[in-house]
């Protein structure tokens, strides 16, 4: 057991573990979670009643989580002065699962992003965003439902592995003299030298190869027919186009993925069903998925990419208030399921905000437990109360005759029609 500087391990209820079959999850697991800055004390309220009452519906008495606080951001601030204590860092690596609010990043200068910290710290790789719709949601487009995707966002390299160098200071310098003297003529494509900075964007055949593994393992176990390798390799060869090369050697090797009509697409059987490998880039997959976006399934893509994919496909099926997330490294069993959304300040503390983001993040995570039957609930609760239009004002303001609902009025209404 972890040695905790600052925390208490909750005295009731067992440690998720890892074995080569899967997950060990007791009945009363304990569960590490961080209530997240800004909107996250409001969401996270209303979510983890909603998670313990589909607890309840699906187990009566049988089974129960063991909510563990642990803290990070302002709340890990005001009391440790410390942004990201290492006592979370364990907490989260013991107990395997995890949950969060969103964590404020200041632009510019002060803490790098706590939330890529903690993916980066833990080596939660792939970053998965379910985005579906749920009928009666308001949406942009005309045909809502037939957007229905999982997102493979690599999670720790790329340009969010944070090597930048800032201008005027002496690490840009150095990083200047030494491209100067190394690389003189790539350094001459440098328009601005005087003022600029600098920042690198590191992409392994390893990094590549866990994640489309991942979205590989996750079409076939799912029954999906495609994975798209999203990249702007035809700009950043040996970045986002060794991504999508690699990309495709992984499915060849795993699983006998064999070229399409000279390739570069491929295809392979598994249970009598064609699973087809494609690429695309990535500018004209954002207009696909707003003009066809029947034709994509599972998308497997870098971090910037798959940060920026995430919010325009959200917002697709009604906006990051819906829009639920899980950070896992399949190798350990460590997660952190969050929210797509941050941390909204100019709504914190208003008991506004749509809390369904964390607690479809909360119905992964149950997925990801074996806890079916809790999780079903959940989507259940969700579709009634979309249906008697009792939602939050993001989607009343865009609604006929909804009823508009606080964040924590509409945790009792999932609640109620559970
Ligand atoms: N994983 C994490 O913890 C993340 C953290 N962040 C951090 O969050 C901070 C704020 O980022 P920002 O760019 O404003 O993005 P946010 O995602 O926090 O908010 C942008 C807009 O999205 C809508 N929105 C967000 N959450 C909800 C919700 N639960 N229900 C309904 N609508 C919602 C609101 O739209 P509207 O104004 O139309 O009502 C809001 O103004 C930054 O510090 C950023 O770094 C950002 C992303 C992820
Ligand atoms: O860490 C942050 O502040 C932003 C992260 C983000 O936007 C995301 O993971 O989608
Ligand atoms: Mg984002």
């Amino acid at each position: 057991m972890a040695d905790y500087t600052h925390l208490t391990t909750p005295a009731s209820g067992d440690t998720i573990t890892m074995s080569d079959a899967g997950l060990n999850v007791p009945d009363n697991p304990i569960i590490p979670f961080i209530e997240g800055d800004g909107i996250g004390p409001d969401i996270w309220a209303a979510a983890s009643r909603v998670l313990d009452a589909a607890v309840a519906k699906a187990y009566g008495d049988d089974r129960k989580i063991e909510w563990f606080e642990v803290f990070a951001g302002q709340k890990a601030h005001d009391q440790f002065g410390e942004w990201l204590p290492q006592d979370t860092l364990d907490a989260i690596n013991e107990h395997l699962v995890s949950i969060k609010g969103p964590l404020t990043t200041p632009v510019g200068g002060g803490i790098r992003s706590l939330n890529v910290a903690l993916r980066q710290k833990l080596d939660l790789f792939a970053c998965v965003r379910p985005v579906r719709y749920f009928d009666g949601v308001p949406s942009p487009v005309t045909n809502p439902e037939k957007v229905d995707m999982v997102i493979f966002r690599e999670n720790t390299e790329d340009i969010y592995a944070g090597i930048e160098f800032e201008n005027g200071t002496e690490d840009a310098e150095t990083f200047k003299r030494l491209m100067k003297e190394h690389f003189p003529t790539r350094f001459q494509n440098v328009r601005f030298p005087d003022t600029a900075g600098f920042g690198i964007k590191p992409v392994s055949q390893e990094g590549t190869r866990r994640i489309v593994k991942a979205a590989l393992d996750f079409a076939v176990a799912q029954g999906r027919d495609s994975v798209t390798l999203v990249h702007k390799g035809n700009i950043m060869k040996f970045t986002e186009g060794a991504f999508r090369d690699w990309g495709y050697e992984t499915a060849g090797e795993l699983y006998g993925a064999e070229e399409l009509d000279g390739g570069p697409w491929r295809t392979f059987e598994v249970d009598g069903r064609t699973i087809t490998v494609k690429d695309v880039i990535a500018d004209a997959f954002l207009q696909q998925i707003l003009t066809r976006p029947a034709d994509y399934g599972v998308i497997a893509t870098l971090n910037l990419n798959g940060d920026y994919v995430s919010d325009a496909l959200a917002a697709e099926v009604g906006g990051i208030g819906i829009a639920p997330g899980a950070n896992i490294n399949y190798d350990t069993g460590v997660s952190i399921f969050e929210a797509t959304h941050g941390t909204a300040p100019k709504y914190a503390g208003q008991d506004k905000v749509n809390p369904s983001s964390v607690i479809l993040s909360g119905e992964m995570m149950f997925r990801y437990m074996g806890w079916n039957e809790a999780a079903d609930a959940i989507i259940r609760a969700m579709e009634t109360t979309i249906s008697q239009k009792r939602v939050t004002y993001d989607f009343e303001r865009l609604m006929d005759g909804a009823t508009l609902l606080k964040c924590s009025e509409f945790g009792d209404a999932l609640i109620e029609n559970m």
